[in-house]
């Protein structure tokens, strides 16, 4: 008899840390890992390559048939591949960030893309898995054991966001993560948490300290 993972669902704003603190979490507990947003950038990554309009629901949609995605659940090295291509580095682009909230608020490409994401969390070769985007917690995941809101004030979130982009100006860093949160928020509510959902702000916590707050909710959840 097999067991189903562990799921880990967790949330955040851009720039919260869901990303590097979960793949973190997940090293640490010998769980896989998966980035949901991968998937919408890899549909905004196709989306250009095929020139098409990224404003047109129908034409984003018509994607889908030939939406040949892959993504691995190693915490330690997860190839991104769209039809044969490596894409893992070429969807963290700006031209790939500036036209992904226009793919995510498309309703027909949201329901593809939970479905591969619960099938991908259900087959993970590990005890547990831990998921994060933007509504793991309360749509792809919602009955999951553990739900974490992963947060910080917004300054911080920029300020770590540009840390890390030193060759591009911070305010222009920090007015794409703004733009961002705003366009995806009025899709799915990942600002406030949803009832039974934990939030964990990260404001005034180092890395390390965020990575044991996130296992300590995991290890007092029953
Ligand atoms: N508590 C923390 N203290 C300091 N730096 C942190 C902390 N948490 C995350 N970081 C750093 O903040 C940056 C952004 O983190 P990360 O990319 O994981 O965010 P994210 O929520 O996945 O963002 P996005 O949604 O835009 O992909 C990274 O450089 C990460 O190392
Ligand atoms: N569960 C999710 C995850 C992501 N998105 C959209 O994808 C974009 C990129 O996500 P990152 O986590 O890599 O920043 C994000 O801005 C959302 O538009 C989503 O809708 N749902």
């Amino acid at each position: 008899m097999s067991t189903l993972p562990v799921i880990v669902a967790v949330d955040g704003p851009a720039g919260s840390g869901k990303s590097s603190v979960s793949k973190a979490v997940a090293r640490r507990l010998g769980y896989g890992f998966l980035d949901t947003g991968a998937a919408y950038r890899a549909l905004a990554w196709l989306a250009l390559e095929r020139e098409i309009d990224t404003d047109d629901p129908d034409a984003v949609t018509s994607l889908l048939d030939e939406f040949d995605y892959s993504i691995g659940t190693d915490p330690d090295g997860y190839a991104v591949v769209v039809a044969g291509n490596d894409v893992t580095d070429a969807i963290r682009e700006p031209r790939v960030a500036s036209v992904v909230s226009a793919i995510a608020r498309v309703p027909e490409v949201r329901s593809h893309l939970v479905a591969l994401f619960r099938t991908v969390a259900a087959d993970v070769d590990s005890p547990g898995i831990v998921v994060e985007g933007r509504d793991i917690t309360t749509v792809v995941a919602p009955d999951a054991p553990v739900r974490i809101l992963l947060t910080a004030d917004e300054a911080v979130r920029m300020a770590r966001r540009s840390a890390e982009l030193s060759d591009h100006a911070a305010e222009t860093v920090g007015a794409h993560l703004a733009a961002r949160d705003r366009a995806d928020a009025r899709v799915v509510d990942f600002l406030n948490a949803a009832d039974g959902v934990t939030t964990l702000d990260s404001t005034h916590l180092n890395f390390d300290e965020t990575v044991d707050a996130v296992i300590a909710v995991i290890e007092e959840t029953p």
